[in-house]
């Protein structure tokens, strides 16, 4: 798959990937290297200019909106305020399976959600009156009880503190693997992504340098990625980026 916005230069560069069933994916690389407009063309918020992109099996532009509300959600890096409750925020991601209004069924689904993210006290403010990070969490929220076969997160860490990071992303993690769906996130967080992530993908100015489990990141993956000097060490199991220094120019 291809993509160049309006000035003819390619974004992004014949990338190819497959992600199975219960597995996350983080999309890894520099800044303005292509990860969001990925992430866009999979939501079909753009059209690839070249090749395809198939879920199911299935063509993204062959599936009528309704259902492609219930195959793929979305939670965009610049997250919407506005002034309605998070309760409703919530509600109206069901609205792919809503018939003339909602179900109990879809209530129980946004109250499940709620008490899943700890959003209990927010849940009658408005999406104007509440901190980035809890506007970072409804975000998350609102893509997960949209039930979808593909779940798209463009930096969903941002706004969080660390234990927010971590509880969330293991929370998407577990989810992804009990309702056997594919994750795609876009992190910067190199060592969140390593905790929760079964594949890597990772671009740079558009193009894919390198795709797999977490034995794609090694130093000298990372020194081309960021220019940056790292060890990885296992702690606790889990394998640790450790920063020494930028490389020198
Ligand atoms: N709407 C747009 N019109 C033209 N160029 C764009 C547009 N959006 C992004 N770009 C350019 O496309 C390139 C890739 O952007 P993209 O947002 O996909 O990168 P990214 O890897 O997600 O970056 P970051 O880590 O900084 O969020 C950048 O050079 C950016 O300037």
């Amino acid at each position: 798959m291809s993509f160049s916005y309006r000035d003819s230069k390619l974004i992004v560069k014949d990338i190819s990937f497959q992600v199975s069933s219960g597995e996350f994916l983080s999309i890894i690389g520099p800044n303005g290297s292509g990860k969001s407009t990925i992430l866009k063309c999979i939501a079909r918020l753009l059209k690839p200019s070249n090749g395809t992109i198939l879920i199911n099996f299935k063509d993204v532009s062959s599936y009528s909106p309704n259902e492609f509300a219930k195959e793929v959600s979305y939670s965009p890096q610049e997250l919407v305020r506005s002034q309605i409750s998070v309760f409703d925020a919530l509600l109206i991601s069901r609205k792919p399976y809503m018939r003339f209004s909602e179900s109990r069924e879809d209530i129980e689904k946004v109250e499940e959600i709620i008490e899943a993210f700890k959003l209990e006290e927010i849940a009658f403010k408005s999406l104007n009156s509440i901190s980035g990070g809890e506007l970072q969490k409804v975000w998350i929220a609102r893509a997960l009880v949209q039930e979808p076969n593909v779940l798209l997160l463009d930096e969903p860490t941002n706004n969080l503190d660390i234990y927010n990071q971590i509880e969330i992303m293991e929370l998407v993690k577990n989810w992804t693997k009990k309702r056997d769906i594919v994750t795609v996130g876009v992190l910067h967080d190199i060592n969140i992504a390593l905790r929760v992530s079964d594949k890597f993908l990772a671009v740079k100015n558009g193009l894919l340098i390198s795709y797999g489990g977490r034995e794609i990141l090694t130093p000298k993956l990372l020194k081309e990625l960021f220019r940056i000097k790292a060890d990885i060490l296992e702690i606790n199991g889990i394998p640790t980026v450790i920063i020494k220094g930028l490389e020198e120019v």
